[in-house]
């Protein structure tokens, strides 16, 4: 566990003027990714992970909300607990497990965090997404995003698969991306370009694969966007989002898919449909978004979404 308490605590100390020139202390440097944490300290976290597992991976997955079993089918699985890394947060949502599972998929070097980080835990964003910058050092080429999240378009179905090739960052329309603060060129450049964030070629190969599977009809290709959270959304919110051409609506991600851009990781990401949202007025509580219906359905298609990943990783490893 970090002995500094900005790993346990995001929040409090403030004022303490004493500590404004810790790196690491979330609670003083509220978003700068490169004073929160600086490549050495990033350098450590994937040292301690690479030499601890022996694997440099080459694929890294985060599991969405009752999404953990897509590190439960990793071979030769070294497990580090959160705590357990030095300078790591820890996972504070149910179904997001606190796990860094380090082991091989389809013959490929993979490494899952089983829990994400996510904004309205108290973390700032550069925080949530700090882990990407640790699987690029550990030897990190592709990024898979999963996530649990509202469907808004109405032709999305519970349990559908919208693979996403695009997304619109409501936090960073309120000024807050994970990249804010002084750009550590290391990593990547201050101005990052955002179009093409998605692999097309990742994306093709995945519609191909859901018809091996026989899932055609339950994948989608769309537009995701991150709030804040943790209050799911107003109709108000819902109907506006639609208008943008939002497709699926969650809390995390986005910055993470930034993160990944920033240091140039091709990126594959999908939404696991687990509600409806309505845009409509009405008093049923059927229309109320909950965390429970939210775990369910993704444990329901975690055996989909498991078998999805495996086999376009195997396309990865076939083509390298
Ligand atoms: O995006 P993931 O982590 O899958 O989780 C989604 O599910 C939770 C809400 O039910 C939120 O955290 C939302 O972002
Ligand atoms: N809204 C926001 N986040 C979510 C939702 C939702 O409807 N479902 C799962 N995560």
């Amino acid at each position: 566990m970090c002995s500094r308490d900005c790993c346990s605590n995001p929040r409090g100390k403030a004022g303490d003027k004493s500590a404004i020139n810790d790196p690491a202390d979330s609670t003083i440097v509220p978003t700068a990714q490169s004073q929160l944490y600086p490549y050495e300290v990033i350098q450590e976290i994937a040292d301690f992970i690479v030499k601890g597992s022996g694997i440099r991976p080459k694929i890294g997955i985060i599991c969405g909300s009752g999404l953990g079993s897509l590190a439960d089918i990793i071979q030769d699985a070294k497990v580090f607990e959160y705590e357990k890394i030095p300078n790591f947060p820890v996972s504070t949502v149910e179904g997001h497990a606190g796990r860094l599972v380090v082991g091989t998929l389809e013959g490929a070097n993979v490494m899952a965090m089983q829990g994400r980080f996510h904004f309205y835990e108290g973390y700032p964003l550069a925080k949530c997404s700090m882990p990407v910058r640790v699987m690029k050092l550990c030897g990190v080429e592709y990024l898979f995003a999963t996530n649990a999240a509202g469907g808004i378009n109405p032709k999305y179905a519970v349990g559908d698969i919208m693979l996403m090739h695009d997304h619109v960052n409501m936090l960073g329309f309120a000024g807050n991306s994970p990249l804010q603060g002084p750009n550590d060129p290391r990593f990547g450049p201050r101005f990052p370009a955002l179009v093409n964030s998605y692999n097309r070629d990742l994306i093709n190969k995945a519609i191909e694969i859901s018809k091996i599977m026989g899932i055609e009809s339950n994948i989608h290709v769309g537009v995701y966007s991150c709030l804040g959270g943790p209050t799911y959304e107003t109709i108000a919110e819902l109907k506006a989002l639609r208008m943008m051409g939002v497709d699926a609506v969650g809390m995390s991600t986005v910055h993470e898919v930034i993160t990944a851009r920033h240091c140039d990781m091709k990126v594959f990401a999908f939404s696991l449909i687990t509600n409806k949202c309505s845009i409509e007025y009405s008093d049923k509580k059927d229309d109320e978004a909950n965390h429970e219906e939210v775990m369910a359905v993704a444990k329901n298609r975690q055996k989909a979404c498991c078998e999805l990943v495996s086999r376009l990783i195997a396309e990865i490893q076939k083509g390298s």
